[in-house]
């Protein structure tokens, strides 16, 4: 997979560089490649911005700059994704989905956003996402960047070590928030790890794994259950 990230501020993309994700480019099961906006840019001063059309605080980010950036990475396989506080939710499902494409470009956006024609223009010609990670405003979409990249990456089949690991995780297939871990010691400031997981006994381990990621759930993300389809619940769940 090759994703591209555009930004004013490509060094906020460094921890790109460390653990997992670092090791996959490494490797060649990623080829992730930052770019400095401002590298299209024709003037002295690099300019990107300017002052909003309609008033108001803040710049914009120019089109014909983030135009010139994007005709030169955009390729026909290419999905253009756009973090914005107004986008469609980013959740597991969505990650799921971009880890099983060719070529993700992120257009980082700082400032009050990026002039609407940018997404408009792309649209016609391909896939376009504004997405959004949750109901909070930063400061660019260089985290969202982050985020989206590690979410994706780490689904790349080769990237994590041991994919048994990707199954059991929180809003994984079965929609539900994970169950507590618990390793050595047994007993740690007066507080013991729960008898059942040092049984050995793996049906019973495995049914209060179960039981406490539903509670847990309920507890948290009533609205994941809401969402579970009905005979992803066995009886057992239903009488929680
Ligand atoms: N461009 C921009 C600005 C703020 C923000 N917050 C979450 S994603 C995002 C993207």
């Amino acid at each position: 997979m090759r994703i591209d990230v555009v930004s004013i501020f490509p060094e906020y993309l460094a921890p790109l560089e460390l653990s997992l994700v670092g090791k996959a480019r490494t490797s060649g099961l990623l080829d992730l490649r930052v770019h400095d906006l401002r590298d299209w840019t024709s003037d002295r001063h690099r300019t990107v911005d300017d002052t909003p059309f309609g008033g108001g605080a803040g710049m914009v980010m120019r089109p014909d700059v983030w135009g010139t950036a994007l005709d030169e990475l955009l390729d026909d396989d290419a999905h253009l994704l756009v973090p914005t506080p107004s986008g469609e939710p980013f959740t597991q499902r969505t990650a799921e989905a971009l880890a099983g494409e060719r070529h993700l470009v992120l257009a980082c956006g700082r400032y009050e956003g990026i002039d609407a024609r940018v997404a408009e223009h792309y649209r016609a010609r391909g896939r376009v996402t504004e997405f959004s990670l949750g109901d909070y405003v930063l400061n660019g979409g260089e985290v969202a960047a982050l985020v989206v990249v590690e979410a994706v990456a780490r689904l790349l089949p080769g990237v994590v070590g041991n994919p048994e690991s990707l199954v059991e995780e929180s809003h994984g297939a079965a929609g539900l928030l994970e169950y507590p871990v618990y390793t050595k010691p047994p007993a740690w400031a007066g507080l013991e790890v729960p008898e059942v997981l040092l049984s050995g006994h793996h049906a019973r381990i495995a049914r209060w794994r179960r039981d406490t990621a539903l509670e847990r759930t309920a507890a948290r993300r009533p609205d994941l259950i809401e969402a579970l389809p009905v005979d992803e619940l066995d009886k057992h769940d239903l009488a929680l």
